[in-house]
């Protein structure tokens, strides 16, 4: 099945709502001119412009989302934020599970689970961060973190809402380091891990409707081997798409792929 490309990036703890403004000046002259065959661009900001940026998106191609959210609806949560305040911002899309709030803020893949199932309950994209750390990797048992992952943060979706939710495959060993990113082969062989954690919750049909895309440390200079390896169907970015220029070459990038690859 031939899936959506995605590219996006998460801004993470970063972007004042003027550096924002500067960045979709620039980011939406491309998007307006680009023409045919763009991907599914997307930003997440952080909450504090959120519905900012979504104002500013909404003239554009472009898909905004949020770093996390709350499951529940309403309640004495102090600090947090509801799939509805999400919502109501513009936002299309909500990020969960990234490895920097697994590992930080205590993220479990139960709250996950639950955060999943409220984002689709109220019309937002699910994007789920997974990945294996480098204990796990030097372990050998990366696939099976992975697929445990996925296993839980999808249990309980409805099959025919599965087509809905993005993954993102992320090796915390490759976010925010020295700039190494999984080898394409590495990418191809954990995105069919993830593929495969999908099916077997909820069929082969369903997991081959869910866009499962790479995240760590992707450049430009990479980005098109990692495109071209089986299974990837996006890209989700952090330092080299924290100025519009490295987002415009990432989406060129993909265009470009996608013209070559096989429909
Ligand atoms: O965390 C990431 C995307 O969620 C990736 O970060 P880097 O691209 O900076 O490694």
């Amino acid at each position: 099945m031939r899936r959506r490309t995605w590219i996006g990036t998460g801004w993470k703890m970063n972007f004042l709502l003027a550096d924002a403004e500067g960045y979709l000046a620039e980011l939406g002259a491309f998007l307006r001119g680009a023409g045919d065959g763009l991907p599914a661009v997307f930003v997440v900001p952080p909450f504090t412009i959120l519905r900012s940026v979504c104002q500013r998106a909404r003239t554009l191609p472009l898909l905004v989302g949020a770093q996390n959210m709350h499951w529940e609806a309403r309640g004495a949560y102090t600090g947090e934020i509801s799939p509805a305040m999400v919502k109501d911002c513009g936002a299309a899309l909500v990020e969960l599970g990234h490895s920097e709030r697994r590992a930080m803020y205590g993220e479990t893949d139960a709250a996950v689970n639950r955060k999943v199932l409220a984002a689709l309950g109220c019309g937002l994209v699910p994007l789920v961060c997974v990945g294996d750390t480098a204990e796990e990797q030097r372990l050998g048992v990366a696939a099976e973190s992975v697929a445990r992952q996925v296993k839980i943060a999808l249990h309980g979706v409805p099959r025919d809402r599965v087509g809905d939710v993005v993954v993102a495959y992320e090796p915390v060993w490759a976010i925010g380091q020295d700039g190494t990113p999984a080898s394409p082969e590495w990418a191809s062989a954990l995105h069919a891990v993830v593929r495969e954690a999908i099916a077997a919750l909820h069929g082969a049909e369903a997991a081959d409707r869910c866009a499962v895309l790479y995240g760590g440390s992707v450049t430009p200079a990479n980005a098109g081997a990692l495109l071209a390896a089986p299974d990837v169907d996006g890209l989700f970015v952090g330092r080299a798409a924290w100025a519009p220029q490295g987002l415009v070459a990432l989406v060129r990038i993909a265009m470009e792929a996608r013209g070559r690859r096989a429909p």
